[in-house]
């Protein structure tokens, strides 16, 4: 018997839960693809097609819609001999300028043998050979710029809907459809750009559990085997959908969870409990993730909180928490930062969901005051922290957890100057071999 042994009593396709499976039919958003499939309609008469604008947060089939849509167009466009039609799809994911995204623009119209540089020419220059290259393709083209929110500035947005008219193409007609989860892009777009990238504009809503359950029920039959989903999992996975965000791609990862954590314990159904553990894995996920991705003084406010609520302290407030994080910042070679960047960090924290505020009032004449508290499980938040905690050290009160939540720290020289003034704890043993000590005192 080898190592590794095919399992496939859950799963008959699982690739039908991946991001990148595109449904054959999408589900509960009738009203957004018939106003989309008006506003695609003169491609197919042959007339100068429509710019068209999507957004709405994230997760919502915008993506999906528009591949559907743009599937079908291109294949009925085949049956009119009249009709070269073109699609270039662009996630501006990294692209932040005008200038780079034409130079892509430039790069997918060319082969592979001309393709240019993405850097060095004078934008004036982009748009030039953007136009020749445009223009020498003929028929129409379809400019589709996902996530286009990304983009620093307006100008590609404003010249490509308008580059006919200003008669820098004569043989190509160019339609742009653009796509974001970003209210404050549309919101804040320049008059002169919106009257035109926004002349069809729809919004795609969150999802609610009855839409979240269609659409996961349709994933379910092509991704599993019959009779293995419990009865309850698909609303459960639903509900959480829509209390969360309304987001599809996050029911449909939940699902997935739920059948890995099945398939892990070689149940051959997949059960309620079974999506109750697959969201705190996920949860789990998300909570590293968005720690990982703070600054350094993010991870010091945190870890400094970590240890005022594993000490009982919090509710806390920010001027409570400060004593302990000056010192982690000083433990950690680093200048702490005054009190009002302390708090944005803490704000920052809250926003994320790592932390909660709860505004107090100070009594009769007082003003209000904040206080803040951990919102996720401390052993989760400790495990993200690994890295701070190696470079400061092992504060006393998460000694038994680090144990746990951080099974890879190595042992580090603790700093023995110092204080923290607030607290007068006892000086941890230096000689501990299990984990990295700092003197806290
Ligand atoms: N109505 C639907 N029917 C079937 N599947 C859907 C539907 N809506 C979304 N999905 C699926 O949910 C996932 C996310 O959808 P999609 O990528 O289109 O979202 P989006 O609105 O473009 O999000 P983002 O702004 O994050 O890019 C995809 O796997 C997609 O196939």
């Amino acid at each position: 018997m080898g190592l590794f042994e095919r399992d496939t009593d859950i799963y008959r396709d699982r690739d039908a839960l991946r991001e990148d499976y595109q449904p054959a039919e999408l589900v509960g958003r009738d009203e957004e693809l018939s106003t989309y499939t008006s506003a695609l309609q003169p491609v197919i008469n042959g007339e100068q097609p429509n710019n068209v604008f999507l957004y709405g947060k994230t997760g919502v089939g915008k993506t999906a819609a528009t591949r559907y849509l743009l599937d079908h167009l291109r294949e009925d466009a085949e049956e009119y001999d009249d009709i070269a039609l073109d699609i270039i799809f662009l996630n501006c994911d990294g692209l932040s300028s005008s200038y780079q995204v034409a130079t892509h623009l430039v790069n997918e119209l060319r082969a592979e043998h001309n393709q240019i540089s993405t850097t060095g020419y004078p934008l004036a220059t982009v748009y030039e050979m953007l136009w020749e290259d445009l223009d020498s393709h003929g028929g129409t083209v379809l400019i589709v710029l996902d996530e286009i929110d990304n983009i620093g500035d307006d100008s590609i947005l404003y010249q490509l809907p308008r580059a006919r008219a200003n008669g820098k193409l004569e043989d190509t007609q160019v339609g742009l459809i653009g796509i974001s989860n970003d209210f404050s892009f549309r919101d804040d777009l320049s008059p002169k750009v919106k009257s035109s990238l926004c002349e069809n504009e729809i919004h795609f809503p969150a999802y609610d559990a009855t839409d979240l359950k269609a659409i996961l029920k349709q994933r379910a039959d092509v991704a599993f085997h019959d009779g293995v989903l419990e009865d309850g999992v698909i609303p459960l996975c639903a509900a959480y959908g829509a209390k969360d965000a309304g987001d599809a791609r996050q029911s449909i990862d939940l699902l997935m969870k739920a059948g890995d954590v099945a398939r892990d314990d070689e149940a051959t159904t997949i059960t309620e409990d079974h999506v109750d553990r697959g969201r705190t894995a996920l949860e789990r996920g998300r909570i590293e993730e968005g720690i990982r991705g703070l600054t350094e003084h993010g991870h010091l406010v945190l870890y400094a909180l970590v240890t005022n609520d594993l000490e009982g302290e919090t509710p806390i407030r920010s001027r409570d928490v400060r004593p302990r994080y000056t010192r982690f910042a000083e433990l950690a070679e680093r200048d702490p930062l005054v009190p009002r960047r302390m708090r944005d960090h803490l704000s920052e924290l809250a926003m994320l969901g790592i932390i909660s505020v709860t505004e107090r009032n100070e009594g009769r004449r007082g003003g209000t005051y904040r206080e803040y508290e951990l919102d996720m499980p401390v052993e989760q938040v400790l495990s993200a922290l690994s890295e701070t905690v190696k470079l400061v050290g092992v504060h006393e009160s998460v000694v038994e957890l680090a144990e746990d939540a951080m099974p890879d720290l190595t042992t580090s020289v603790a700093s023995t100057e110092g204080g923290d003034e607030t607290d007068g704890e006892e000086r941890p043993e230096a000689d501990r071999s299990d984990a990295s000590l700092a003197s806290f005192e």
